[in-house]
């Protein structure tokens, strides 16, 4: 069947994802003035209908600009829309070819076409003074309306080519009849404008000065990147600038190889192995995780008034510099400046593409808390509330308190427990060395330096849904002979885990070598920040991070369990305190020395896993121990690896295994706040959306931390494990 031509034009639009209630008026009218000669708006691929579209949303932008600030749509009602602006750049991006698209679930579209040829409009190309856009698709899933579904900007009457208005008005013919009609058939959703006001209005202000600078290769190009999402479930992102202020020998480059370059140049940059970053991935994420967020948000007074994140990059290229503004739409914008102590400017909201501080709400912000000892910066900031910065002394290995006796000695690493005839990289070798033997005779990781998906879920298995077999109860528990003051006491269950082992010093590969993960020490870009959920503060990545991802390690001092015993004892009840048991190989002892029952704290000395917050069940790190130095498996390292995908700024959870319904346990867990639909705190209040209460007085007795970190929670099926028994 042939479309009639209000849906062939309409068509062409809704490819181009401008909504059909914002095309249809102005096709009435263009309908109007040339008198239903339809040739004359098909021309060019509806040249003449996209440019009276655009003039008209030019115009608009203007004379809304004080309106949308407000953040109402011209019925008053909420827009929702979300600017991540500021971007400052030297070299004017160009409109994507879309044919270069491949059926991704990311399609570039572009917005406008290039303006040269446009017949019948009333600002010819030339005036080069307009914005070009390109509109980032995702489905956030399979059930989620089309892009014509998305919101309808202001519905006012359309600005039309001057020549246009000369010829007045006719009667309604047929055609526009059915534009109305369609007009009237659909609702907006929600208003998604492509053309920034602020920018436009900052634009034409610039324009005379532009021009006359026009040789000026090195200029600075204004971008804004917007998000919107529709009630419906999909959302868009849109990327806007002004290719008037390119230089003047721009030729457009193919889009695929752009996004090549970029990821070169990330992968690079941020030390991304393997071919794990794509800017299409990226995308998809921000817009997965905006539609995540937005409808995860049970709290109605965090999803209206959260805070907006003003973050910038700072000038290393890594830390992020967020502020505040509140009852303000979440705003980020990445901008090009080094860091600032505090917030500063106005606390009045300002233009979407202009970094705002809100001089009300002061922040901390610090640029790398491991003052260097990582091989990445990692950056804490609270944009909250001024919250007292943590206090603890930033180790990046772990180092022995007094009593724990670890004997890192090479004589002891016999040949069956190393690889000294291998070279460079274990992992590409054809014969798999002893170093693999502790995982069944294969590495634990794959070549890219992930942990292997096997590997992962038979830990997780473990810790999720552990048999009876997976425990030992000991004779003479360290933990409990501690707690008691040496008198013996019943044993309640340490879990037996799965090491990885790790290639060292005795071994023949190099330091690269794909077995020699954990030792590396920490690769991703991670951040410290103040938690909304009354956890304290909380660890996130800056970046994706796919499953399998080593994070860091839990980096404490080494103490014996008897130390850390009486060295809790010593502690203000205020203070939290940060142990973990290092009981994954009990099993192999009959009963343990005292020196040898140890335990990581980073209540005093630690690295950034001491901010890493509970999550029950569904975490998204996993702990697993990993042998690096000695066989001695008294001494390991507790490595975090992700357990599934991970958005960039999600935070980082671990399941500590407490179990909340223990109420013969002589400490009270802290309210659990995870958030998790498996939460096993029953008696939580959920979070209600008032501030972050740093000082839950649980975690915070002495003796207490290290049992709760370390007990082990009923497992789901079986009731195998018994506290009592
Ligand atoms: C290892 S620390 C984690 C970092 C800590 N949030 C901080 O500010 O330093 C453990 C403490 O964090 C808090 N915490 C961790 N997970 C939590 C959760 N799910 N709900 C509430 N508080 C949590 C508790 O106070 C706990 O004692």
């Amino acid at each position: 069947m042939v479309d009639d031509p209000v849906t062939k034009a309409l068509n062409v639009t809704r490819a181009l994802g401008i909504p059909d209630e914002e095309v249809k008026p102005i096709l009435k009218n263009l309908l109007r003035v040339y008198d239903k000669n339809w040739t004359l708006i098909e021309e060019g691929n509806y040249r003449t209908l996209l440019d009276a579209y655009f003039d008209h949303k030019e115009t608009m932008g203007k004379e809304d600009k004080s309106r949308r600030y407000e953040g109402h749509d011209e019925s008053g009602r909420p827009v929702k829309r979300q600017n991540l602006a500021g971007k400052e750049v030297r070299a004017s991006p160009t409109l994507a070819d879309p044919s270069e698209e491949s059926d991704s679930e990311v399609r570039v579209l572009p917005l406008t076409t290039p303006r040269q040829g446009i017949m019948k409009s009333s600002k010819p190309c030339s005036s080069g003074s307009r914005l070009e856009s390109k509109a980032l698709v995702l489905r956030g899933d399979k059930k989620t309306k089309s892009l014509r579904e998305l919101p309808a900007g202001p519905m006012n009457e359309p600005s039309v080519p001057s020549e246009v208005h000369k010829k007045g008005l006719t009667k309604l013919s047929s055609s526009e009849k059915q534009v109305n009609d369609l007009a009237l058939s659909k609702k907006p959703v929600l208003a998604v404008h492509p053309v920034s006001p602020g920018l436009s209005k900052s634009l034409t202000s610039k324009k005379s000065k532009d021009d006359s600078s026009a040789s000026n290769h090195s200029r600075i190009i204004k971008t804004t990147l917007n998000i919107a999402s529709s009630s419906m479930g999909e959302v868009k992102i849109l990327l806007d600038w002004d290719s008037a202020l390119g230089q003047p020998n721009f030729q457009k480059p193919k889009f695929g190889e752009v996004l090549k370059f970029v990821e070169n140049k990330y992968v690079r940059s941020y030390n991304i192995v393997g071919d794990q970053f794509s800017v299409k991935k990226l995308l998809k994420d921000l817009c997965e995780s905006y539609l995540k967020m937005g409808t995860n948000s049970t709290d109605r007074s965090f999803a209206i008034n959260h805070p907006s994140e003003v973050i910038k990059e700072t000038g290393d290229g890594h830390a992020l510099h967020v502020a505040e503004q509140k009852k303000r739409p979440l705003n980020i914008g990445f901008g090009a400046t080094g860091i600032k102590g505090k917030g500063s400017s106005s606390s009045e909201y300002t233009d979407s593409h202009t970094v705002t501080y809100d001089e009300k709400r002061p922040f901390n912000f610090l640029n790398d808390i491991t003052k260097g000892t990582e091989k990445v910066k990692i950056s804490l900031v609270d944009d909250i509330g001024n919250e007292t910065l943590p206090k603890f002394n930033y180790i990046p290995q772990n180092v022995i308190y007094q009593n724990a006796n670890i004997n890192i000695s090479l004589a002891r690493i016999v040949d069956d427990d190393c690889c000294s005839s291998c070279s460079g990289d274990c992992l590409s070798s054809s014969i798999t060395c002893a170093c693999a033997c502790e995982t069944g005779g294969e590495f634990a990781y794959t070549p890219q330096g992930l942990l292997k998906e096997d590997f992962l879920r038979a830990c997780m298995a473990i810790k999720y849904e552990p048999q009876q077999d997976h425990f030992v109860y000991c004779k003479d528990c360290p933990l409990e002979k501690a707690k008691n003051d040496g008198s013996p006491e019943q044993c309640k269950g340490h879990l037996i885990r799965k090491f990885i082992k790790e290639c060292w010093r005795k071994c023949g590969c190099d330091m690269q070598c794909g077995n020699r993960v954990v030792q590396r020490g920490i690769s991703c870009k991670l951040q410290v920040f103040l938690t909304r959920e009354r956890k304290g503060w909380g660890l996130r990545p800056l970046e994706a991070l796919p499953k399998g991802t080593f994070v860091c390690e839990y980096v404490g001092e080494v103490l014996t369990n008897t130390e850390l015993y009486d060295r809790n004892m010593g502690i203000s009840k205020e203070r939290h305190t940060y142990p973990v048991t290092l009981d994954a190989d009990w099993s192999s002892e009959g009963i343990l020395r005292d020196e040898e029952a140890l335990c990581l704290d980073a209540t005093f000395n630690g690295n950034v896993a001491r901010f890493i917050n509970h999550r029950c069940f569904d975490a998204n790190l996993v702990d697993i121990p990993v042998e690096v130095e000695t066989p001695d498996r008294h001494y390991y390292h507790l490595a975090f690896f992700t357990a599934r995908e991970v958005a960039a700024l999600e935070e980082l959870t671990w399941d500590y295994g407490i179990d909340f319904d223990d109420i013969d346990h002589p400490i009270e867990a802290f309210s659990c706040s995870c958030g998790s639909e498996m939460c096993r705190d029953k008696k939580t209040k959920k979070y209600d959306g008032k501030n972050a209460c740093l000082k839950s007085p649980s975690f915070a007795t002495p003796g207490s931390n290290l049992h709760i970190l370390t007990k082990e929670f009923q497992p789901k099926s079986g009731g195998q494990v018994n506290p009592t028994s």
